[in-house]
């Protein structure tokens, strides 16, 4: 299969929350990564025919998603950013009822509910109301209910938002076991859940596509831009505000910083290996980064 996003944009009232976002997928996880309000949301709400582009079209296998209407939702999964579940409800009992708006037949739908809750990791929870699991189980319950149709696309919008590392971890392997035979598009803005999954990893900022590799192509397009120098706080101080910082060392003699910088920023610098931080930090600055960690 394959997925054309064709010049799509998105205006809300007179502001462009996605503007002219152009990209072509086949099987695999992609990353959308980008801070809070770059428009991934927007895009993924379109993506998942849930939001009309104010222009641009989206294609599977040449056909636009509008004009196939539910040949494509037979064919989506879509977990949203804001997801909820019904606290009552035991997990069983909670895909059932999202297997009938599916429209799943009633024994294939057991079945179904069986081989999902076995591929999250919950079949022994199944039994157990959704209000006593954690954030990782309930993300995990939600990847469930979007793979009830076996999906072969699957729209995963912000799925680590509150989970803890280790939940973190698990939620990210599970993506990858699933992404076999499928389009997986995951929206981020933790640089971790995708570096290592994702075939190609979309950078996206203020609604626009920046760039678009694998990991390897984004870590080689920071070649000289990556720096570690060791400096006294007076230096220190007066190199603030010239570049893109990221990790800050402070010990006896002074300070020891990672950074930013199309040139050499410091006598002692030496340039370093770049990693997906380092993009992030290239295009995004100090203040996303810092969001990300808080
Ligand atoms: N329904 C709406 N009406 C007006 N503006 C909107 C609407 N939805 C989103 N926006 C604006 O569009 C821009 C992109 O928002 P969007 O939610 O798509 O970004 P995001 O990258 O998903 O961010 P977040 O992770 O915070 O959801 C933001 O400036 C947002 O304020």
């Amino acid at each position: 299969m394959k997925l054309v996003i064709e010049n799509v944009s998105k205006k809300y009232n007179d502001k462009w929350a996605v503007r002219e976002f152009n990209a072509e997928m086949t099987d695999g996880v992609y990353g959308l990564l980008g801070p809070n309000g770059s428009g991934k949301t927007t895009l993924m709400r379109m993506l998942a025919s849930i939001l009309k582009p104010t222009s641009g079209r989206i294609l599977l296998d040449d056909q636009d998603i509008r004009t196939l209407d539910e040949t494509y939702r037979d064919v989506l999964g879509y977990l949203p950013q804001e997801f909820g579940l019904y606290q009552n409800f035991t997990a069983e009992r909670f895909l059932a009822y999202f297997a009938s708006l599916k429209g799943l037949d009633k024994n294939i739908a057991k079945e179904k509910i069986a081989e999902v809750l076995a591929l999250v990791n919950l079949t022994e929870h199944k039994r157990k109301k959704t209000k006593t699991f954690s954030g990782g189980m309930k993300r995990r319950l939600g990847i469930a209910q979007a793979l009830l149709n076996d999906p072969k696309i699957l729209i995963v919008d912000e799925p680590t938002a509150g989970l803890d590392p280790k939940e973190r971890i698990h939620f990210r392997n599970l993506i990858s076991n699933i992404s076999r035979e499928r389009i997986v598009i995951l929206s981020t803005h933790i640089v971790s859940d995708i570096e290592f999954i994702a075939k190609d990893i979309l950078i996206m900022d203020q609604g626009v596509l920046k760039e678009r590799s694998d990991l390897a192509g984004l870590l080689s397009g920071m070649k000289g831009k990556v720096w570690e120098a060791s400096m006294t706080e007076t230096e220190f101080a007066s190199l603030q505000g010239q570049y893109k910082i990221g990790n800050i060392q402070r010990n006896e003699d002074g300070v020891k910083l990672r950074l930013i910088s199309d040139e050499k920023p410091h006598a002692q610098a030496v340039e370093v290996l770049a990693t997906l931080e380092d993009v992030y930090l290239y295009y995004f600055g100090e203040e996303a980064v810092q969001n990300v960690q808080a």
